[in-house]
């Protein structure tokens, strides 16, 4: 069989011929003092939806202004739909745009703002705004403005607008902070599914770990300006490549540890570890460890008290030798009380090297 002829963005097994959405290659940057970006590589495929989960100040609106052309890499490449676009301006780049404050005008009304980007306002135009407007659900609103619309229906616009000038990419920075809770779990699951619809790609920055499990195709983890983890969500929530990203993925339980010959051990509670000799963190999310009426149980605890998580009773426990635990418990027990716990999902990251290693088990 011949050599495949190089192309300039290979596609990914089982996706079609279109090129990458984006495709950031070795991308720093530096701002003041601050090396801000570190060497990033990321990939948004066509139709993808990729969520950017971090902390703050971990370099995820560094990375969006670089990506919307409001800043230059120092280093690296960055293609837009195939495109060197490192230096293009930003109306060159064919990106569209949700913010968490809507970024909408007040004197426009929602068919207004649609046909306002695509450009001279025809009966075609018009025509195809509504139809988009419709399809966010926002029939019978097309002449209202921003001041007579709810949040949901001033970012479902925000959306449509994003979605008329045909963009190779959505980028949705932090879309749904400003609206409430209820809102933002509807907005986001039809949100997708539009996006899905359309086969628009979209990278999605949030730091909420929920909204990018339900949200995205892929997550891509960003902690000091390097990319921690990048996988689909399942996997990088059971299984992080680092302790960043498995702090990034939710509530951890983080319990200082030695691993010696091939074991780590917690008290008297032992898994085998293929991870250098020393220091090492065993990490065991919130609700994957569960409190049990076993004194044989090797890891033994003692029950503090109850803090109730949107309906999931979760405790704190602490251990014999004293860090505390919070785990899920069925039954109610006294102050003081000794309980066994279980751990149904463990990581264990070796502290030896300046990238953690990682073993995680699933008992
Ligand atoms: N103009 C600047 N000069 C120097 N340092 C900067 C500048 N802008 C941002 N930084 C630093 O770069 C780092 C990343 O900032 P960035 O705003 O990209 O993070 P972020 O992940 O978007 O945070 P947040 O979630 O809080 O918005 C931070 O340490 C920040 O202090």
């Amino acid at each position: 069989m011949g050599a495949m002829p190089r192309t300039e963005q290979s596609p990914a097994p089982g996706s079609t011929t279109r090129p990458d959405a984006l495709n950031l290659v070795g991308v720093t940057k530096r701002l003041g003092r601050n090396e801000v970006l570190q060497g990033v590589d990321l990939r948004v495929g066509a139709g993808e939806i990729v969520a950017l989960l971090g902390a703050s100040g971990s370099g995820k609106t560094t990375l969006l202004r670089l990506v919307a052309g409001m800043l230059t890499p120092d280093s690296g490449q960055l293609t837009i739909g195939g495109r060197e676009s490192a230096h293009l301006p930003p109306e060159a780049r064919r990106l569209g745009f949700v913010f968490q404050d809507y970024a909408l005008w007040p004197h426009l009304s929602a068919r207004e703002h649609l046909t306002l980007v695509m450009g001279r306002a025809g009966a075609a135009q018009k025509a195809r705004a509504d139809t988009l407007l419709t399809t966010v659900g926002l029939a019978g609103l097309e002449v209202a403005r921003p001041a007579q619309l709810s949040g949901g229906q001033r970012q479902r616009v925000a959306l449509a607008r994003a979605l008329a000038v045909e963009p190779e990419l959505i980028l949705l920075d932090e879309p749904y902070s400003a609206l409430d809770p209820v809102l933002r779990e509807t907005l986001r699951g039809e949100v997708a599914a539009l996006l899905r619809a359309e086969g628009r790609a979209a990278l999605h920055v949030t730091h909420d770990p929920d909204e990018a499990m339900t949200v995205a195709d892929r997550i891509i983890v960003l902690g000091g300006g390097k990319v921690l983890d990048d996988g689909p969500p399942e996997r990088v929530y059971h299984s992080p490549a680092t302790l960043g990203a498995a702090r990034a993925l939710g509530r951890l339980n983080e319990l200082s540890a030695q691993v010696r010959g091939g074991e780590v051990s917690l008290g008297d509670w032992r898994a085998p570890a293929a991870l250098p000799d020393g220091a090492a963190m065993v990490t065991v999310r919130w609700e994957h460890a569960r409190a049990v009426r076993s004194h044989g149980a090797a890891l033994q605890a003692t029950f503090e008290r109850d803090a109730s998580m949107r309906g999931v009773t979760l405790s704190r426990f602490r251990l014999l030798d004293g860090p505390v635990v919070v785990a899920q418990r069925t039954t109610s027990y006294e102050p003081g009380e000794v309980v066994g716990l279980e751990l149904a999902g463990v990581g264990v990251f070796s502290l030896e090297q300046s990238q953690p290693s990682t073993l995680w088990s699933v008992p």
